[in-house]
């Protein structure tokens, strides 16, 4: 059972087997609620005889009643706080795990998966999903066990005390419950297409956010708010379709049932009036008539939010399964020679994005990336520290595939300024510490001054104490760069990766850099990406990517020679 619960219901085994209890308890607190009823009725039952045949005398005085109820309350209550605790605050524990579960499973998938788009649905998932799971958990998952086995238990010793009255009350059970099964299919569509919706409103939102700026530059605003408006009316419409769906299903199911409310009076009048059945029996069917309709309606009520649960319950149990990268993580290598096997690698199934990339980029050496944009530079260098696992061949570090090494592991050992810059919104000096936790103040001074932050940042209001905004939006790209540099410089690992790095950069701050840059990368392995080409003339070696393929490969003295595409590239920069 507890086995099937953590299938069904993406449980940890403590979170199943709570699930069990609470159902459990929850089966005890129903059957204890039915208690005051059958002391109702004992009570009525013999006080009635005393009142039809006044000669009698009560078995049981009026006070032990009254004891008996109190009795019955405290257990009642004592039962309730069991099934409280069980069913509501464990089950905000194993949502808890399940959100550190999920964080955990983000923080081994290839760093690269984190594009933008997924961010929104990933804490949406992490936040949103876990929310409403945890809500079903505590409000219905136990209920519709406990009511269906109640309700199972109560049919079966009502069809032994009575059975011609039984099928009057339960036969229209069966037609609620086919009409509620047969809209089943349709309502678990609309809810899919109703969480689709609300999914794709959050990625465009995100969206929106993220590229205000170039929205507004490019006078976007009435294109977006229009395409945004739409996607609103169509979940609206997603939202009436699902409600209208499910209210009508249900109030058709629940107007079934009331039915049999009429059927029992009817047909129990009958059979009082053949003397069948006495007037105590007669009252007891029709009071459990009154009430038992309504543990079912509950049943249909949470089964219909169940719908909403299995739709999250797939997508959590999709994070959690997707590749994670895992490995060992102890790892010195004995050098820091990168090689590239024979790698292929594509980004989406049908398009190659790599084919056959074979080239070693050696400690000491600066290795040069260069080709047409799209050629696949960048995801070399990407690959080059794990952000992705490849398909075919093999990278390996200092002799060993960096696909097992886990990638904590594998990044203490470089050092990496991408183009994108990101930065967070604390001081300078806590922004370029980010290289290196425990630096202390000085190192980091000396870092930023290798880096060429120095002069603009004694400008800033508060020196290196300035807060620089959400990702650094106070300074300029040239600004950000240069703490991404001075970060990477405070890190000093033994990898390098150069990713356009003085793309925003002046004239002079550049050429400041590049002296920088040289102290830095002395007996390192670097592997840089310019589109500048007096940036890669001082290389050891360049490879020309074009196309998902080394176009050609050397040193720029010889591929100067060749005349191929470095030499053309060359020549048109130097043109410009
Ligand atoms: N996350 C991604 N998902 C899908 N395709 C991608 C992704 N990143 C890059 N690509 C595609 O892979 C190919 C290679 O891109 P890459 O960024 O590696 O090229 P590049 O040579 O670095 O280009 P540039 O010089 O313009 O930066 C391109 O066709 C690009 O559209």
């Amino acid at each position: 059972m507890i086995k099937y619960f953590q299938n069904k219901y993406a449980l940890s085994e403590k979170g199943a087997s709570d699930l069990l209890k609470a159902i459990i308890w929850t089966i005890v607190m129903e059957f204890s609620f039915m208690a005051p009823v059958v002391l109702g009725f004992i009570f009525l039952d013999e006080y009635m005889q005393v009142l039809l045949s006044p000669a009698t005398s009560p078995q049981n005085s009026l006070r032990y009643y009254v004891i008996m109820a109190v009795v019955l309350f405290l257990v009642m209550f004592a039962i309730a706080y069991f099934q409280y605790r069980l069913a509501y605050t464990k089950i905000y524990e194993e949502s808890a795990k399940s959100r550190i579960n999920l964080a955990e499973t983000l923080r081994k998938l290839p760093l690269a998966f984190f594009g933008k788009k997924d961010i929104a649905d990933l804490s949406s998932t992490i936040m949103e999903d876990a929310t409403q799971i945890e809500t079903l958990f505590s409000h219905a998952v136990p209920q519709i066990y406990a009511s269906v086995i109640t309700i199972m238990v109560m049919g079966i010793m009502m069809f032994f005390y009575n059975w011609q009255l039984s099928l009057a009350v339960f036969w229209v059970v069966p037609v609620a419950a086919l009409v509620f099964y047969l809209s089943r299919k349709y309502q678990s569509t609309v809810h899919n297409e109703l969480y689709q919706s609300k999914r794709v409103i959050s990625d465009k939102m995100q969206e929106g956010l993220d590229s205000a700026q170039e929205i507004k530059s490019y006078n976007q605003e009435a294109t977006f708010s229009k395409e945004l408006g739409g996607l609103l009316d169509q979940l609206e419409n997603d939202m009436i379709k699902g409600e209208l769906l499910t209210g009508a299903a249900i109030n058709l199911s629940y107007v079934l049932l009331k039915l049999g409310l009429p059927s029992v009076m009817l047909y129990g009048a009958t059979l009082l009036a053949q003397g069948t059945i006495n007037v105590f029996a007669y009252l007891v069917f029709m009071v459990i008539t009154a009430r038992i309709y309504n543990p079912i309606m509950d049943v249909m009520n949470n089964l219909a939010l169940l719908l909403y649960l299995n739709v999250r319950i797939d997508r959590m149990k999709e994070m959690a399964q997707m590749p994670k990268q895992e490995g060992v993580t102890a790892f010195n290598p004995q050098h820091y020679h990168v090689e590239f096997k024979n790698v292929g690698f594509s980004y989406q199934d049908d398009i190659e994005t790599l084919k056959d990339i074979s080239f070693t980029a050696r400690q000491g050496e600066v290795t040069a990336l260069v080709g047409p944009s799209g050629g696949g530079k960048s995801t070399i260098a990407k690959l080059a520290a794990r952000f992705w696992d490849i398909e075919k061949g093999a990278i390996t570090l200092g002799g060993n595939d960096i696909s097992q090494v886990d990638p904590e592991a594998l990044l203490n050992h470089y050092s990496i300024v991408f183009q994108d810059v990101t930065l967070f919104n604390s001081s300078v000096l806590e922004n370029i510490r980010l290289g290196k936790k425990d630096a202390s103040d000085v190192e980091v001074f000396k870092a930023a001054q290798l880096a060429q932050c120095d002069e603009f940042v004694k400008q800033l209001p508060q020196g290196y104490d300035t807060r620089i905004g959400e990702n650094g939006e106070k300074l300029s790209g040239g600004e950000r760069q240069r703490i991404s540099i001075a970060r990477a410089i405070l890190k000093d690992a033994p990898i390098i990766l150069l990713d356009e790095a003085t793309a925003s950069l002046d004239a002079e701050n550049e050429s400041k850099i590049q002296s920088a840059l040289g102290e830095l990368v002395k007996n390192k392995t670097v592997l840089i990406i310019a589109h500048r080409m007096r940036t890669v003339l001082g290389a050891d070696k360049i490879v020309v990517i074009k196309d998902g393929m080394i176009a050609e490969t050397g040193s720029p003295q010889v591929l100067k020679e060749k005349k191929g595409i470095f030499a053309t590239m060359l020549t048109a920069q130097y043109e410009r």
